[in-house]
């Protein structure tokens, strides 16, 4: 299952359009449907612009109709793992119970880190935290 969405997450990497940083990423969420959603990082000229692959990833299921993360694959392109950034982190945990595993891979598609939500974004604040 994993494998399938290490493919999208490489695929949609390919499709970044990253012509600032050079740094290529791409993310794919698999939902409660079973359906993978990619998404691709989008940089601009007005640099805060852009966006990241994991919110183009979400936007792609909601559209879908799926509301559930299930499991998150980010395929970036330094050096070191690509860890999702604080902002996207947030918004991962709109849609993900503190278990879902969100696996970083190098451009290969190797594993390079493995987190749950909670590990990457301890005592958050989400939906049910409004009451
Ligand atoms: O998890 C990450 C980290 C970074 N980026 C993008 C944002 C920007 O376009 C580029 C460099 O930060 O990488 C992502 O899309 N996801
Ligand atoms: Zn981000």
């Amino acid at each position: 299952m994993a494998d399938a969405l290490i493919e999208a997450a490489l695929a949609a990497r390919q499709h970044a359009y990253a012509r600032y940083s050079k740094f290529l990423v791409g993310a794919a969420i698999r939902c409660e449907r079973g359906v993978i959603h990619a998404g691709c990082n989008v940089e601009n000229a007005a640099y805060p612009q852009g966006v990241c692959a994991e919110a183009g990833a979400i936007s792609s299921m909601i559209l879908s109709g799926s509301r559930q993360i299930e499991e998150v694959v980010i395929a970036g392109g330094g050096t070191g793992p690509c860890t999702p950034c604080g902002g996207c982190r947030q918004k991962i945990r709109e849609f993900a119970g503190p278990d879902v595993r969100i696996r970083i891979v190098d451009p290969d598609g190797r594993t390079l880190l493995v987190r749950s939500l909670a590990e990457l974004l301890p005592d958050s604040f989400g939906p049910e935290s409004l009451g």
